[in-house]
């Protein structure tokens, strides 16, 4: 079976309050940024699935043929609406298949899971097409910059594309497209299931912003984009300790239950912040002290993360360097390493910044003026995709 050739990116984010509590049911504020996730998927015309991720140093192909031992009447079952709960069954089939019999997937592992999973789903109905897949993302992996999300959202976008069961939006003339709103919740739907393949139980949060894009204020699975918010400067530090985003909501999770009459009030405190941080954004005009309060919010809120357990000494660090020079940080996604975020004022000096950056760097750190807001998922035409990135998709 041949399909269609298509070229698709989603955008990384970064969680300005709401990490974790999001989880348990509290508002989350989050914004994407300008650095993307890119998916080649390339029809071919033999019996296999390749696999090329080169980011995490994963390469595999996979005859149609090993797909036996999946038993193909079960995931026959699974229809492309059934997008809302992760068939357990098949993930642990997929888990022995990608030869994971105890203990934690590796990242090449997990993201091979991924794909498999919603290939195999997508496909449930038809004859499987013989792909390759080729990704390669301007994100760090594990950083807490919404990797994954954006990972799962380009595998959702590209197969669903493939299967027919979202049109190809891109026109022959078009540089990029994006889809209608239907199409959009199709894609988050399924990036949601990868999300849950990798994270173990995720929000939903990340996947939503690599979907619609722009700043969403999410709650419980509803989305609400917020289009009124001025733009902000931001400082992303990428401290490179590794960590694993399962792992730590897992950890959030043990801690509530040991202590729920502790951790609760914690996690309310956090939806207040959010609250109150959403409430002095769509201020207009956005004065000094305004961002004197936004400050004080990422303060307790950094505070609280720590109290959450998923601080790390080199976010400690990252805080303490840049309020040494009167700016103020906390960390971003799930933390346990990975980035922090550093918030300018719009008169924030460059010199500050470009001091601030070197004493970061100066600790081993990767530090970047980031530019938010990026577009939600999107078609590309090849010459809309910057050379750089287009050669490393191509090599494959
Ligand atoms: N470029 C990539 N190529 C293939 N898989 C990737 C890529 N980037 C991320 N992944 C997948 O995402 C996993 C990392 O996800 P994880 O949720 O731990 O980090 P994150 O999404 O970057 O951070 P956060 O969830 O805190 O925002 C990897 O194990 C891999 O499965
Ligand atoms: C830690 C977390 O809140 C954000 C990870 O970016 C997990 C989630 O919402 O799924
Ligand atoms: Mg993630």
């Amino acid at each position: 079976m041949q399909v269609k050739d298509c070229l698709v990116s989603a955008p990384g984010k970064t969680i300005l309050h709401g990490e974790h509590a999001v989880v348990h049911g509290k508002v989350a504020l989050a914004v994407s940024l300008n650095l993307r996730t890119y998916l080649k998927l390339k029809s071919s015309s033999n019996d296999k699935v390749c696999i090329n991720l080169p980011n995490i140093d994963t390469f595999h192909y996979l005859v149609f043929a090993h797909f036996v031992t999946l038993n193909k009447p079960h995931w026959n079952k699974l229809c492309i609406d059934e997008a809302q709960r992760l068939d357990a069954e098949l993930v642990r089939r997929l888990r022995d298949f990608v030869g994971v019999t105890n203990g934690n997937l590796n990242n090449g592992n997990t993201a091979c899971l991924t794909f498999l999973y919603i290939y195999l789903s997508v496909f449930a109905s038809g004859e499987l097409p013989a792909l390759t897949i080729t990704v390669w993302s301007e994100l760090p992996t594990g950083a807490g910059l919404g990797s994954s999300a954006a990972y799962s959202v380009c595998l959702a976008a590209a197969l669903l594309c493939a299967a027919g069961t979202i049109p190809t939006s891109l026109r022959e003339w078009d540089q990029t497209a994006r889809w209608c709103q239907e199409d959009l919740e199709h894609i988050n739907s399924w990036a949601f299931q990868g999300e849950t393949i990798i994270h173990g139980n995720p929000s939903g949060v990340d996947n939503a912003v690599g979907t619609w894009g722009g700043m969403l204020r999410f709650l419980a699975g509803k989305i609400i984009p917020l289009s009124r918010v001025p733009l902000l400067r931001i400082l992303l530090t990428n401290t490179k300790v590794p960590r694993s985003t399962k792992a730590l909501v897992a950890r959030v999770k043990d801690k509530i239950n040991k202590f729920p009459s502790i951790m609760n009030p914690v996690l309310d405190s956090v939806d207040a912040i959010s609250y109150t941080c959403e409430k002095v954004l769509t201020c207009e005009p956005i004065t000094g002290e305004h961002y004197s309060i936004l400050e004080e919010l990422i303060d307790i809120n950094q505070h609280h993360l720590n109290v959450m357990g998923v601080g790390h000494p080199a976010l400690d660090t990252v805080c303490r360097v840049t309020l040494a020079k009167g700016l103020h940080s906390k960390l971003t996604g799930a933390g346990g390493g990975g980035c922090g975020i550093t918030l300018l004022r719009p008169e924030t000096d460059s010199s500050v910044v470009q001091n601030t950056m070197q004493d970061l760097k100066d600790c081993g750190f990767d530090c970047w003026e980031t530019s938010i807001g990026g577009p939600g998922v999107q078609q590309h035409s090849p010459s809309s995709v910057k050379e750089e990135i287009l050669e490393i998709l191509e090599q494959y």
